[in-house]
């Protein structure tokens, strides 16, 4: 990829203040695809809680990954313009649960305008297509925009796409 994330991410995002909140199940891949974006220096912090939290600060653009399931996200919801949920789309034992995790974090009241980028991951394994992904995760259902990207957080494909789109629809809303 020839241009480096952190210029496209300036030209997306301008000097605008917003966070982008990463999260999904675990090992479905988010601290790879943080690492992929090279943004900046990734801080991992962990604490007593038994969660991770990694953050790029990149400019005005906070983006924080959240390593964790359920209860403790709801401390960075506050000021989240975009939403990424990071899928393994290998890991068809564990997509209903994705689902549930999903589906509580857009019932928050402080998530409500929020916009949903979905990173169907793993696609390199070839087990869930996109479309499948999109129906097990019920994502027709979902009265908000959103978006669902294939990606290879290994080789980074798919991650420009779903981002473009991100930094598109968050500016269109300011
Ligand atoms: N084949 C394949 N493997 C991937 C891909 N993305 C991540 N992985 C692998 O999946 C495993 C988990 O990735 P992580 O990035 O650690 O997952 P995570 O979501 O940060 O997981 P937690 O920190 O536990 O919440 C690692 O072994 C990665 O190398 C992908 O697109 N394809
Ligand atoms: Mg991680």
């Amino acid at each position: 990829m020839g241009l480096s994330f952190s210029k496209l991410f300036e030209q997306w995002f301008g000097k605008k203040e917003m966070r982008i909140l990463m999260l999904g199940l675990d090992a479905a891949g988010k601290t790879t695809i943080l690492y992929k974006l090279k943004l900046g220096e990734v801080v991992s912090s962990v604490p007593t809680i038994g969660f991770n939290v990694e953050t790029v600060e990149y400019k005005n653009i906070k983006f924080t990954v959240v390593g964790c399931r359920r209860l403790l996200w709801r401390h960075y919801y506050q000021n989240t313009q975009g939403l990424i949920f990071v899928v393994d789309s290998s890991d068809k034992e564990r997509v209903d649960v994705a689902r549930e995790e999903l589906m509580r974090m857009l019932g928050e009241d402080e998530l409500r305008d929020a916009v949903l980028l979905v990173f169907a991951n793993k696609q390199d394994m070839g087990v869930m297509t996109v479309p499948e992904i999109t129906e097990k995760l019920g994502l027709h259902t979902l009265r908000r925009e959103w978006y669902i990207q294939g990606t290879c957080a290994l080789t980074g494909d798919g991650l420009y796409d779903g981002l473009d789109w991100l930094a598109k629809t968050v500016g269109k809303k300011k």
